[in-house]
């Protein structure tokens, strides 16, 4: 069971989360379902198989049974990517999906790649970001907003701890489960590597390198931002160098085009994403709009219609619990978001 569930609200329909892990004990990888159950208590089903029937089949990674699983398309030259887009998504708005859609079609345009997954991970409530609401909420809304998509899926790992969690962290866990995937589940934890092969394990590094010979059939984790965020890593004190050098070397970052935002030129001014460019692809949304969920909130506040910015089933569930208030958006006022805090204490 998951840390830190508690009960949410009254019945929540759509029900199953699923993810791939990497249990040892067999030597099979199973996967794994997150299940929100009526009561909106969010939970690890064992052995539970997807809605889409494929978590139980380990050599599977389908989200989609029209479309083959990985394993199937071996013969595909192009690098599997799997897209994961962090942030508070408090709500969620069409636009975040939006993102998706973007980052695959370019991804693909370019020959390359083969985009098999979208994971949204909502960050903790421990990152004290003003006005964040709780994590089992945002959670549910992502879970209610993906539910037509074939492709994308919550994932709850990080919004559900207590403490924040670095994004470095979040790319490395789910580029984990994948290599566990691959492996069989005997691999060792921290290094992503297959246990009991020292030669191989000692010429793996601790950040799965894409180019180990160990992971090389295991979809890459990309990190999908929008613009802003990607400025955000030249805000002082608020991201580790090293771990920006990380995400750009070892992962890679797709990011959209966002109003108000210059990636290209942030880019060209920042010699580390200088040096890494190849490995960013920067994707031009030229249905230009400024959804963002401050604004959301800020209408929902005022009592105006939000109506088409969010999938209704969010709109509903935001209704259904009362969620975006003044009071709400006072939570976490006068806190230093928690990055910040760490990144300081660091320099102590
Ligand atoms: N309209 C948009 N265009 C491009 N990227 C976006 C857009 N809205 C959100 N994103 C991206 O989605 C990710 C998650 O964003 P987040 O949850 O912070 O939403 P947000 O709308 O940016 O919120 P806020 O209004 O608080 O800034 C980030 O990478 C962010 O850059
Ligand atoms: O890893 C870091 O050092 C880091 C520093 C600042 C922010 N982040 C992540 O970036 C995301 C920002 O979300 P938001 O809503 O504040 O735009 C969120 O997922 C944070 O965990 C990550």
């Amino acid at each position: 069971l998951c840390p830190g569930v508690r009960k949410y609200g009254p019945r929540c329909d759509l029900s199953v989360y699923s993810g791939l892990s990497s249990r040892q004990g067999g030597h099979q990888t199973r996967g794994f379902v997150m299940s929100c159950n009526d009561d909106h208590v969010w939970s690890e089903a064992p052995g539970a198989t997807s809605d889409r029937g494929c978590i139980s089949n380990p050599d599977a990674i389908c989200l989609n049974s029209q479309e083959s699983s990985y394993t199937m398309e071996k013969s595909d030259e192009r690098t599997e990517v799997v897209l994961l887009a962090t942030g508070s998504f408090n709500p969620i708005t069409v636009q975040h999906l939006r993102l998706f859609e973007l980052a695959r079609d370019h991804l693909h345009s370019t020959g390359n790649y083969k985009v098999v997954k979208g994971i949204i991970s909502p960050v903790s409530d421990g990152y004290k970001k003003k006005g964040l609401v709780e994590g089992p909420h945002r959670l549910s809304m992502v879970q209610l907003a993906t539910q037509t998509s074939d492709w994308i899926k919550v994932d709850p790992w990080e919004c559900l701890k207590k403490d924040w969690t670095e994004t470095v962290a979040v790319l490395r866990h789910h580029q984990q489960q994948l290599v566990g995937m691959n492996n069989g589940g005997n691999l060792d934890k921290k290094s992503g590597c297959r246990k009991g092969n020292k030669r191989k394990r000692d010429n793996c590094q601790d950040v799965p390198d894409h180019n180990c010979s160990e992971s090389r059939a295991v979809p890459q984790v990309k990190l999908l931002c929008g613009a802003d965020m990607l400025e955000s890593l030249g805000t002082p004190n608020l991201w580790k160098p090293e771990h920006i050098v990380e995400i750009v070397s070892s992962f890679g970052l797709v990011c959209i085009t966002r109003i108000g935002s210059d990636a290209q030129k942030f880019i060209y001014e920042s010699d580390v994403l200088w040096k890494y460019r190849h490995n960013i692809h920067l994707v031009q949304e030229w249905i230009t709009n400024d959804i963002s969920s401050t604004k959301v909130r800020r209408a929902l506040r005022r009592g105006m219609s939000v109506r088409y910015l969010l999938p209704d089933l969010v709109l509903d569930y935001i209704k259904n619990h009362d969620l975006y208030s003044e009071e709400s958006e006072e939570k976490n006022s006068g806190l230093i978001l928690e990055p910040l805090v760490r990144n300081t204490k660091d320099l102590q």
